[in-house]
C-alpha cells in the first residue's frame, strides 16, 4: 500500500508519520512536497501536524487554499483514505472536507502530553483492530484543538456516528469531547490526538499502530475484493 505524506511549509510531524509507516508498518510511504505533487499513484493521504504557514490567520487557514487540497479532494471523493492528524485535522476543516472549526484551547496554552482517548466508532477503516470503548493513549500537542460545530452538526455527527474518538478527560474544551471525526462516507478522518507518534512502547504508547494497520487491511480486503 502506498502513502503519501504531505508536507506544507511548517509541517513538523511529516518524518513521525513517515517512520510510521514505512519503519513501523513497512508499507510504501513518500514525503510529498505540497507544490510537486501527483497523489494519483497513492492509496492514502496522510496531512501531518505542525504549524503550516506559521499557523498564521488560523491554524490550517493558508495550507487550506493550497492547489495540492484540489488532488486531496479529488482523492477523498473517490473514496480512498485521507487522514488529517494535528494541524492536518485543522486543514480538513478548513477545507471543508470535515465540518466544524478549531478555536483556541480553553485555557489559551498550548498543551503537549499524553492523553487517554475512547474508541466511540471502531467500524470505520481507520479503526477497525480495535475494540468498540477501547481506551488508548495517544499523544496530544495543540493550541488550537478545541473543537468547535454548532448543534445542528453534533446531532448529524452522533447520527451518523461520525464521532470516532473522544478525550477521556477532556482537556482543551471540545464540544462533546470530540477528539476525531470521520465524514459522513467514512474515508477521511480528522483527529488531534497524534497516532504517529504512539507506534513504539518506547515512545510511552504503541497504541497508535492499529489505526494504521486498519487502514492497510482495509485496502488489502478492498483490493483484493476488486481485483
Ligand atoms: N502538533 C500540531 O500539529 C499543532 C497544530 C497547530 N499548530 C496547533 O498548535 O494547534
Amino acid at each position: 500500500m502506498k502513502f503519501a505524506v504531505i508536507v506544507f511549509p511548517g509541517s513538523n510531524c511529516d518524518r513521525d508519520m513517515y517512520h510510521a509507516v514505512k519503519e513501523v508498518l513497512k508499507e510504501e510511504a513518500d514525503l510529498v512536497w505540497y507544490q510537486s505533487a501527483n497523489l494519483e499513484d497513492y492509496e492514502a493521504i496522510l496531512l501531518p501536524g505542525g504549524f503550516s504557514y506559521g499557523d498564521y490567520l488560523r491554524s490550517g487557514a493558508v495550507a487550506a487554499t493550497s492547489e495540492i487540497m484540489q488532488q486531496i479532494k479529488a482523492h477523498a471523493s473517490k473514496g480512498k483514505p485521507v487522514l488529517g492528524v494535528c494541524n492536518g485535522f485543522q486543514i480538513l476543516l478548513e477545507a471543508g472536507l470535515l465540518p466544524g472549526a478549531m478555536q483556541r484551547n480553553k485555557n489559551l496554552a498550548f498543551m503537549c502530553h499524553q492523553e487517554p482517548l475512547v474508541v466511540e466508532n471502531n467500524e470505520t477503516l481507520f479503526t477497525s483492530l480495535y475494540e468498540q470503548g477501547e481506551v488508548v493513549q495517544f499523544p496530544i500537542a495543540h493550541g488550537e484543538g478545541n473543537y468547535f460545530c454548532d448543534e445542528e452538526t453534533l446531532e448529524k455527527l452522533k447520527a451518523n456516528k461520525q464521532i470516532v474518538f473522544t478525550y477521556r478527560n477532556n482537556p482543551n474544551g471540545s464540544v462533546a469531547d470530540i477528539a476525531g471525526i470521520r465524514n459522513e462516507e467514512g474515508n477521511v478522518l480528522g483527529m488531534m490526538p497524534h497516532p504517529e507518534r504512539a507506534v513504539e512502547a518506547l515512545l510511552g504508547s504503541a497504541d497508535g499502530v492499529k489505526l494504521f494497520q486498519s487502514v492497510v487491511k482495509n485496502w488489502r480486503e478492498s483490493y483484493v475484493a476488486n481485483t
